[in-house]
């Protein structure tokens, strides 16, 4: 199957025939509101196992909210989203679709590790226990191998001196490459990133950055990355899905995008942010 007639991802309308079944990530005709705020219109785009999608788009265009919906930290109010060929905020019940209860939602999203813009590491915990807790309280790893494994991943960000520390004695952007470690501990298929540099010191960006290069390039892993960092998206993306107020008004490969988009809307947006 070539990889025109199989693309990574089709998006709002888009066909994806070829890879019908075999997405890691689908969206179907997904509609989330705030009040009268229509935050995503019926969106639908799916992602094949081991794609590296960005989102990028005006604030306030609903990418957030994608990463919030795969984390049901909010639910959909139409459509349905799956998650490894599971549905996520719904369940099947007596052959009907039902909203999903906490317990099928938590094993669903156990194929998916997030990184927030905030770390949001235990502040209480040291390093190496933030990244095993989840592990073997939530995977149920005995304590031996979790902390095997967050050695490895130590070492994979950089951080293998700072494993007895606490968090407030990291800077931001160790803080932050603990915070992948901690989600790859999981072992996810997926991996969202919701603006991880946004909340880092200039100089501490390219550290992180480097260390997901280096996740993007070497592990199989899936990811789904919302970021106001150009060059890291077009070095890592396989697509670049374009948001304009709640659609997808655009996907590509990020040479496409980015050299020569489509659409007014995305010609405008690069050109206030390149
Ligand atoms: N909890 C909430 N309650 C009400 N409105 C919300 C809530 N969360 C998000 N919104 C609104 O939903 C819209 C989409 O927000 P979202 O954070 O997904 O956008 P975004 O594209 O990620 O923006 P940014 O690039 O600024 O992070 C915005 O209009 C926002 O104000």
């Amino acid at each position: 199957m070539s990889a025109e007639k199989n693309p990574s991802t089709a998006a709002n309308g888009g066909t994806n025939a070829a890879a019908e079944g075999s997405e890691l990530i689908k969206f179907d005709n997904v509609t989330k509101r705030y009040g009268s705020n229509v935050v995503l219109d019926n969106l639908c785009f799916d992602v094949s196992p081991g794609k590296h999608v960005t989102l990028i788009g005006p604030s306030g265009s609903g990418k957030t909210t994608i990463l919030r919906l795969l984390m049901t930290l909010v639910k959909p109010d139409e459509g349905t989203i799956k998650v490894a060929g599971e549905y996520l905020s719904h369940e099947e019940r007596n052959g009907k679709l039902v909203p999903a209860g906490e317990k099928h939602s938590r094993e669903v999203r156990k194929n998916i590790g997030m990184v927030f813009q905030q770390f949001n590491l235990f502040p209480n915990m040291k390093v190496l226990r933030n990244i095993t807790e989840a592990p073997v309280h939530v995977l149920g790893l005995g304590k031996d191998e979790a902390e095997q494994r967050a050695r490895e991943l130590l070492e994979m960000v950089g951080l293998t001196d700072h494993i007895d520390k606490y968090p407030t004695q990291l800077s931001g952007g160790q803080q932050q490459r603990v915070a992948i470690a901690r989600a790859l501990a999981m072992r996810p298929q997926v991996l969202l990133l919701d603006e991880v540099t946004s909340a880092l010191d200039p100089e501490l960006v390219a550290g992180v950055l480097d260390v997901l290069r280096d996740i993007a390039h070497s592990t199989d892993i899936t990811m789904l990355c919302v970021t106001h960092e150009m060059n890291f998206a077009r070095d890592i993306s396989d697509d670049v899905l374009m948001f304009d107020a709640g659609r997808v008004i655009e996907s590509g490969a990020p040479e496409k995008i980015f050299t020569d988009p489509e659409h007014e809307r995305t010609r405008e947006f690069l050109s206030a942010v390149l």
